[in-house]
């Protein structure tokens, strides 16, 4: 089966609320697609929808060039983390795996591989109901595996997940990626993502705002500025926009120029005597591509839940 995800023209509404206003995007194999955007903006939704799980008004979603509901062995073709706190308390987590692994034809070998894979050796005969959800992220992870999908779909993984496991989880995500599976991860924090995804998806308000790469949007978001170190930041800020830059101080001592290459921006304060301890072309973060991406959604969704749009109960 092809390891793509192809999400056209989905368009759902709860109630007032439209949670998917025209989402449209492909995931392709080799790179982990990180899936973000602020709270409310349609990841989940979206998610669900791709595994049949809720109906839309509009659009497709198909997984390999096929509808969620048509595959034949749904696990061996798409592995899914949705919440991971649905599980049954009482259960160990070893005998979850093998109640899942049986209902899709799968013995005990590949149960006990995937809880190698996910790490989970040393408590898979202890009862879920008692791990905490960084460790029912695991076992979340472990049970999206069993089918060796070539597809996967992990909504918020990084929940939960103390520092040493948002490594170990960024290390495992890109090693199924590069073993040419498709997988989308959702976040409401692209920090989390850093080191992780090779694409980005960003949505707000129910739309996709950017679908590329990370290196693309950090680029973009860099936008040709100059940032400029000095104890002389309004000199250096007369002398350069005296010479047509768009000048802003950011810091006490930092300036970001708009409008000047950086040799100019040297040559200028050397003309004009001001020091600086450093001059550099700025390079922007994920987080700071982000936030100028998605202000408008998030401000959208903060002034939508003042007036309490009468939403529906999750
Ligand atoms: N079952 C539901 N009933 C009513 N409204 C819903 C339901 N599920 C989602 N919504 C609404 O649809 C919109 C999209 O929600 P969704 O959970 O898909 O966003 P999200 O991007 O996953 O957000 P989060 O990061 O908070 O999980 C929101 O406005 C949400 O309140």
């Amino acid at each position: 089966m092809e390891a793509t995800i192809e999400v056209t023209g989905l368009r759902k509404r709860f109630g007032t609320a439209l949670a998917l206003d025209g989402m449209t995007f492909t995931v392709r194999p080799g790179s982990v697609t990180g899936f973000v955007g602020p709270n409310g903006a349609g990841k989940s939704t979206t998610m669900r929808v791709i595994l049949g799980l809720d109906q839309v008004d509009e659009g497709t979603a198909l997984i390999g060039g096929r509808p969620y509901r048509s595959l034949r062995t749904p696990l061996g073709q798409v592995g899914s983390l949705l919440d991971a706190a649905a599980l049954q308390p009482g259960r160990t987590a070893r005998n979850h795996l093998l109640w899942l692994a049986h209902s899709q034809g799968l013995g005990a070998r590949r149960v006990d591989e995937v809880v190698a894979q996910a790490g989970l050796e040393a408590v898979v005969r202890r009862k879920a109901g008692g791990f905490s959800l960084g460790m029912r992220q695991r076992l979340g992870i472990a049970a999206a595996l069993l089918g060796d999908p070539p597809v996967l779909l992990l909504d918020e993984p990084f929940n939960g997940l103390d520092p040493e496991g948002i490594v170990w989880i960024r290390g495992f995500l890109r090693a199924l990626a590069a073993e040419g599976r498709a997988v989308l991860v959702s976040s409401h924090l692209m920090s989390e993502l850093q080191d992780t995804a090779g694409q980005v998806v960003v949505v707000g308000r129910g739309r996709v705002l950017a679908d590329t790469s990370v290196a693309d949007l950090i680029a973009a978001a860099s936008g040709g500025r100059v940032t400029l170190r000095t104890a002389e930041r309004s000199a250096a800020m007369t002398a350069l926009a005296r010479a047509g830059a768009t000048v802003a101080a950011t810091a006490p001592d930092t300036v970001t120029v708009s409008g000047l290459a950086p040799e100019r921006v040297v040559a200028l304060l050397g003309a004009s005597a001001v020091p600086f301890s450093e001059v550099s072309a700025h390079r922007a973060t994920l987080e700071e591509a982000y936030m100028e991406l998605t202000r408008d959604a998030v401000e959208f969704r903060a002034a939508d839940a003042s007036v309490g749009a009468g939403e529906g109960a999750r």
